[in-house]
C-alpha cells in the first residue's frame, strides 16, 4: 500500500486548508463592522485583520467570541499596526473613508478621502503587495486610480489584484427589478458596466431576461441613483452599509473561492480593463472571470441597444474625468 511520506502529507494537509488571512481597514465603521460580522462568519476565512484609526481593537474583541474557527485580531492606529495588519493578507478590503450626507455627490468625498486611500495603499504596497485589494472607499472611480499610481510608484502595481467593489449596484439591480416584476431576485442577473456613481452605473437590462425595462427610465435612473436613496432616508447619517456589507463580503468570498481553485467565478468589478483604453480610459467595470491570482479574464460589455448605448457615451464621458482626477491626485500629492 502507498504510504505518503511525511513531507507529502504536510504539502496535502498545507493545500486542503488554505490559510487566508483578510483584513478590513477601516473596520470599526458603519461598513466595516457589518463586514467583518459577515466575513467572520465566512469558513474560507482562517485569519481576520480589522484596523481602523479608532475601535479596531473593540471590534475584533467582539467578533472574537462568535463560534467560528478563525481568529480575529484588531490592531492599533500606528504605523506598525497598520503593516502587521495588512501582512500576509490574501484579501485586503477598504471601506475607510467619509461617507456622503444628502446633497453631496461620490466626488464631493474625494478632498478626504483621496488621501486616506492613497495612504492605506502605500502600506499595502509595502506590507502585502500580492494581496487581492477591494476598494470600497468613494469615489470608487478614484479611488481605484490612486491606489494603481501608489503600487506603481513602489514597483508592485499588478492589474490583476486590484479591484473596485460595485458589487452593489448588481445587487440593487436585482432587488428592483424582481421588486418590479415580483420575481425572486435570485433569478434576476442583472449585467451593470461603467464605474460607480451616477451616470457612470450603466444597466444593461437588454441582456437580462426582462429586455423591455432597457426604456424603463425610471428604473435604469433608480439604479443609477440607488445611493442617494440611502443617503436621504438616513437623513445626514451615512449612506448604505448594510447592503454594502453584505456586497462587499460577497465580493470577497468570490476572490476567495477563485483562490480555493473554483472555477467560472465572476463577478462584475472596477479594473484595470482593455475595453475602453482606446478612448483614454483606463478603468471600467464589466464582468470579471476570477482565478487564482485575482483577475483571469474580463468580460465585454456584449451587445447593447441605442438607448443603452447613449447611457453608455454618457458614462464614459465622466468616467475619464474620475479617473484622469484619482491618477493627478497622486502626481500632485505623492504624501510622506
Ligand atoms: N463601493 C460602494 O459601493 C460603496 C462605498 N461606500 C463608501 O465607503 C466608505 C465608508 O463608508 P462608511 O463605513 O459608511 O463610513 P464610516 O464613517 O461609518 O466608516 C469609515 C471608517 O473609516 C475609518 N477611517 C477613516 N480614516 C481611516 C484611515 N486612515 N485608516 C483606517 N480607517 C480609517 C473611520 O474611523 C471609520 O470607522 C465611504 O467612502 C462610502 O462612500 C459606501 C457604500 C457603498
Ligand atoms: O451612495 C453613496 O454615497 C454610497 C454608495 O456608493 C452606494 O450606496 O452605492
Amino acid at each position: 500500500m502507498f504510504m505518503a511520506s511525511r513531507i507529502q502529507r504536510r504539502a496535502f494537509s498545507a493545500s486542503a486548508r488554505q490559510l487566508s488571512k483578510v483584513t478590513v481597514l477601516g473596520a470599526a465603521g458603519g461598513i466595516g463592522q457589518p463586514l467583518s460580522l459577515l466575513l467572520k462568519l465566512n469558513p474560507k476565512v482562517t485569519d481576520l485583520a480589522l484596523y481602523d484609526i479608532r475601535g479596531g481593537p473593540g471590534v475584533a474583541a467582539d467578533l472574537s467570541h462568535i463560534n467560528t474557527k478563525s481568529t480575529v485580531k484588531g490592531y492599533e492606529p500606528t504605523p506598525e499596526g497598520l503593516s502587521a495588519a495588512v501582512k500576509g493578507a490574501e484579501v485586503v478590503l477598504i471601506p475607510a473613508g467619509v461617507p456622503r450626507k444628502p446633497g453631496m455627490t461620490r466626488d464631493d468625498l474625494f478632498n478626504t478621502n483621496a488621501s486616506i486611500v492613497r495612504d492605506l495603499a502605500k502600506a499595502v504596497a509595502k506590507s502585502a503587495p500580492e494581496a487581492k485589494v477591494l476598494v470600497i472607499a468613494n469615489p470608487v472611480n478614484s479611488t481605484v486610480p490612486i491606489v494603481r499610481e501608489v503600487f506603481k510608484a513602489h514597483g508592485v502595481y499588478n492589474p490583476k489584484t486590484l479591484f473596485g467593489v460595485t458589487t452593489l449596484d448588481v445587487v440593487r439591480a436585482s432587488r428592483f427589478v424582481s421588486e418590479v416584476k415580483g420575481t425572486d431576485p435570485k433569478d434576476e442577473e442583472i449585467t451593470v458596466v461603467g464605474g460607480h456613481s451616477g451616470v457612470t452605473i450603466v444597466p444593461l437590462f437588454s441582456q437580462s431576461n426582462h429586455p423591455d425595462l432597457s426604456s424603463n427610465a425610471e428604473i435604469i435612473k433608480r439604479v443609477q441613483f440607488g445611493g442617494d436613496e440611502v443617503v436621504k432616508a438616513k437623513d445626514g447619517a451615512g449612506s448604505a452599509t448594510l447592503s454594502m456589507a453584505q456586497a462587499g463580503a460577497r465580493m470577497a468570498d468570490s476572490v476567495l473561492r477563485a483562490v480555493g481553485g473554483e472555477k467560472g467565478v465572476v463577478e462584475p468589478s472596477f479594473v484595470e480593463s482593455p475595453l475602453y483604453k482606446d478612448q483614454g480610459i483606463d478603468f471600467f467595470s464589466s464582468k470579471v472571470e476570477l482565478g487564482p491570482e485575482g483577475v483571469a479574464k474580463i468580460h465585454p460589455v456584449g451587445q447593447v441597444d441605442a438607448n443603452e448605448t447613449a447611457l453608455l457615451e454618457a458614462a464614459l464621458k465622466d468616467l475619464k474625468k474620475n479617473i484622469e482626477k484619482g491618477v493627478e491626485f497622486v502626481a500632485k500629492n505623492p504624501g510622506n
